[in-house]
């Protein structure tokens, strides 16, 4: 009688990328990450075939959003194409899910590889995979149930915080299939370096083909690793790996994923959060086309070299001035430092004729920055109208402060702007145990 998968529980936080933003695009460069404390949690069990559940099928469910369940078959690829996966049509609806289902591809491939000496598709039994998030991902949420809440709308009309559900859904969803279909202790163990950078490597491969670009990676880097001081991996490390099914998609994919061509860097002892400081979130219920303001400001860094290599060897020194004054604990040094962060940032802007701190967000960092008990803050990542990331003191009498300050602010200028729970956090992806689940599993 086969052994029974382990049920698994695995959460991966959200990322603000502090300071770095375009420039982390760059190995030249580098990028102040923090993980946060909004989770991606995947539970993975297993499921019994019987009526209505195919021999070789795998369920998805996102119990909190209408209608989010994807149903996938899956079977051995010929000439090494690995796992191929796809979807089953339910009904008439077949709303796809690409990070769900390259993830997939992608975990399942790397897997069925790893037990290879058996090498079919039976070594991947069927398993029922249920996805909940903390609910400051999306703003409009409705019920809260202890730490989910019920969304009254379907995943595609939530509105999206950016604080990096993607990233984190791809990383512990990678994470929990690797748990589940590779005990602990033999081929994955996630707590040991080796797990970390098994779990890193796999979780950028996916989400990079999910998102098709290839981005710095800094948000997959935030959700294994949590908060570092983060340098990319060159590209092309990922450049030849073929469609999954495709044939040689497995091979390269443990080439890739198990290779030493990662120059990626983590300087999780170069960041630190001093103690009676917290990175708090100011959700201001817009958000932001990141791809689009990517293209227009590295076609500005293209038809300027000289003036922007200089800009962005500037604001690189003081990202990691300020980095420094974090990891040190000089907290009388953060308002001016977050200043000239923000000071380059938007001539950077301007220069590039992306308003990456426009002018509302101009004008409620600084005068959320004159709050007693706020250090500053910033518009993080791409910038635009995504949350707003703050450094300010972690006590009870600031948060209220600033919280009053939001109110008033919403009513004068007919705003939306809250500060939301979610903080920055050091850890990243972890284990957690079932009972916090209660009631949605
Ligand atoms: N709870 C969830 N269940 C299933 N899929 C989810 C869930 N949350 C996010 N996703 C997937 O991630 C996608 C959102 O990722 P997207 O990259 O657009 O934004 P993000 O990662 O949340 O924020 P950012 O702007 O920081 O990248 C959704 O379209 C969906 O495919
Ligand atoms: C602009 C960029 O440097 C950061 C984007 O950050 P965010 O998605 O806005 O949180 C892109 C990247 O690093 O992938």
């Amino acid at each position: 009688m086969p052994t029974q998968n382990p049920t698994v529980a695995i959460s991966a936080p959200g990322k603000v990328l502090l300071a770095g933003g375009y420039l982390v695009l760059d190995r030249q460069y580098t990028g102040l990450v923090f993980g946060l404390s909004a989770r991606i949690n995947v539970i993975s069990g297993e499921i019994h075939t019987g009526p209505g559940v195919q021999l070789n099928e795998i369920v998805v469910d996102s119990p909190q959003f209408q209608d989010a369940q994807w149903r996938y078959g899956y079977h051995l690829a010929p000439e090494d194409g690995g796992i191929k996966v796809t979807q089953l049509q339910v009904g008439t609806k077949l709303n796809a899910n690409p990070f769900v289902e390259t993830t997939l591809s992608y975990a399942l491939t790397y897997i069925n590889s790893k037990t290879a000496g058996l090498n079919s598709p039976t070594t991947i039994r069927p398993a029922r995979l249920i996805i909940l998030a903390d609910d400051d991902y999306y703003s409009n949420r409705g019920e809260p149930q202890g730490r989910f809440a019920k969304f009254p709308v379907a995943l595609g009309e939530a509105h999206k915080t950016g604080l990096g559900s993607s990233a984190a859904l791809v990383t512990s969803l990678t994470a929990s299939l690797l748990a589940h279909y590779l005990p602990r202790g033999e081929l994955f163990d996630l707590a040991s370096d080796s797990g970390k950078r098994t779990l890193h490597n796999l979780a950028q491969a996916a989400h990079c083909a999910a998102q098709g670009k290839v981005g710095s990676g800094f948000d997959v880097a935030a959700a294994v690793f949590g908060s570092c001081l983060y340098r990319r991996f060159s590209p092309q490390v990922l450049s030849a790996v073929p469609e999954p099914g495709a044939p040689g998609f497995s091979s390269k994919l443990v080439e890739v994923v198990d290779g030493a061509a990662w120059d990626v860097e983590f300087g999780k002892d170069a960041l630190g959060m001093p103690a009676g400081v917290a990175l708090r979130m100011c959700d201001v219920d817009c958000g932001s086309q990141t791809v689009g303001m990517v293209k227009k400001v590295l076609s500005w860094r293209a038809s300027d070299e000289e003036s922007s290599k200089k800009l962005w060897d500037d604001l690189q020194s003081r990202n990691v001035g300020l980095g420094e004054a974090l990891r040190s604990g000089k907290t009388e040094e953060l308002p001016e430092r977050l200043r000239g962060v923000r000071e380059l940032v938007r001539e950077m802007g301007q220069l590039s004729d992306m308003p990456i701190e426009p002018q509302s967000q101009t004008e409620l960092l600084d005068a959320l920055s004159a709050v007693e008990g706020v250090y500053g803050g910033v518009v993080p990542g791409a910038g635009g109208f995504d949350a707003l990331a703050i450094l300010m003191k972690d006590d009870a009498e600031t948060k209220q402060r600033v919280e009053e300050f939001l109110v008033k602010w919403s009513q004068e200028k007919d705003a939306k702007v809250k500060l939301l729970k979610v903080k920055g956090e050091m850890e990243g992806a972890r284990r957690e145990n079932l009972e916090i689940y209660e009631g949605w599993i």
